[in-house]
């Protein structure tokens, strides 16, 4: 199983990513909703062309098959994305592939597809969306990473700079975070900043 970096920023266009990657970010998701596939399509070219240069894993939420036409190599499906993929020809295309998980039947299917990673949330409240998932907490995390045993595991929602270690320490190899970054005053200090208080778990 390939490694990958415990920081993982979510963002949502192109030019967050051109903005923050270059700072020394290793994992990246570009998460956009509801623009046109024009946008979405020469967004995911940027951010793979990026991405690319900068020695960072690109991974595409959502809009599998963009992906595969564009070249990319990392997606992230939901569970209900999982309902329309065509896992078949996401395998045949060499994707890998992460999996959102909140409870025990979406565990089961999401390693039932061979997950490159499974995430777990929502750790703590979240802003971002509305969930009707209540907080998993740090002991969920952990009994997410025996069920899941070598299978990389994403720790996200809520999640603060503050709040990452502990995540970590309660079994995530990874942790995900959104409007932590993209709220702050400063998001390029805070991507620093989340580099250097995470550079101890990667290797
Ligand atoms: C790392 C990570 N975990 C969970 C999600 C959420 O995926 P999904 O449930 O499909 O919801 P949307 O993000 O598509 O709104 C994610 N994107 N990344
Ligand atoms: C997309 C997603 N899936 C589970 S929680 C979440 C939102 C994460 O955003 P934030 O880090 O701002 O809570
Ligand atoms: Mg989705």
């Amino acid at each position: 199983m390939m490694r990958l970096d415990p920081f993982y920023p979510i963002l949502d266009s192109a030019a967050w990513l051109e903005r923050l990657v270059p700072l020394g970010i290793r994992l990246v998701q570009l998460r956009i909703k509801d623009r046109p596939e024009e946008v979405l399509r020469a967004d995911i070219r940027t951010a793979r062309d990026l991405c690319a240069a900068h020695d960072c894993q690109l991974v595409v939420n959502d809009y599998w098959r963009l992906a595969i036409e564009e070249g990319c190599d990392f997606i992230h499906l939901g569970q209900e994305d999982l309902d329309a993929a065509d896992l078949g020809a996401i395998r045949r295309a060499g994707l890998k592939l992460g999996v959102s998980t909140h409870d025990d039947g979406e565990l089961s299917r999401a390693l039932a597809v061979g997950p490159d990673y499974v995430a777990l949330g929502p750790v703590y409240p979240t802003i971002l969306k509305k969930m009707p998932w209540a907080p998993q907490g740090l002991e969920r995390v952990g009994e997410w990473k025996r069920r899941v045993g070598d299978v990389p595991l994403v720790g996200i929602g809520g999640i603060s700079l503050e709040r990452a270690a502990g995540v970590l320490a309660a079994g995530a190899d990874i942790v995900s975070a959104v409007t932590d970054i993209t709220l702050n005053t400063d998001p390029e200090a805070r991507v620093r900043a989340w580099i250097a208080a995470t550079r101890e778990y990667a290797t």
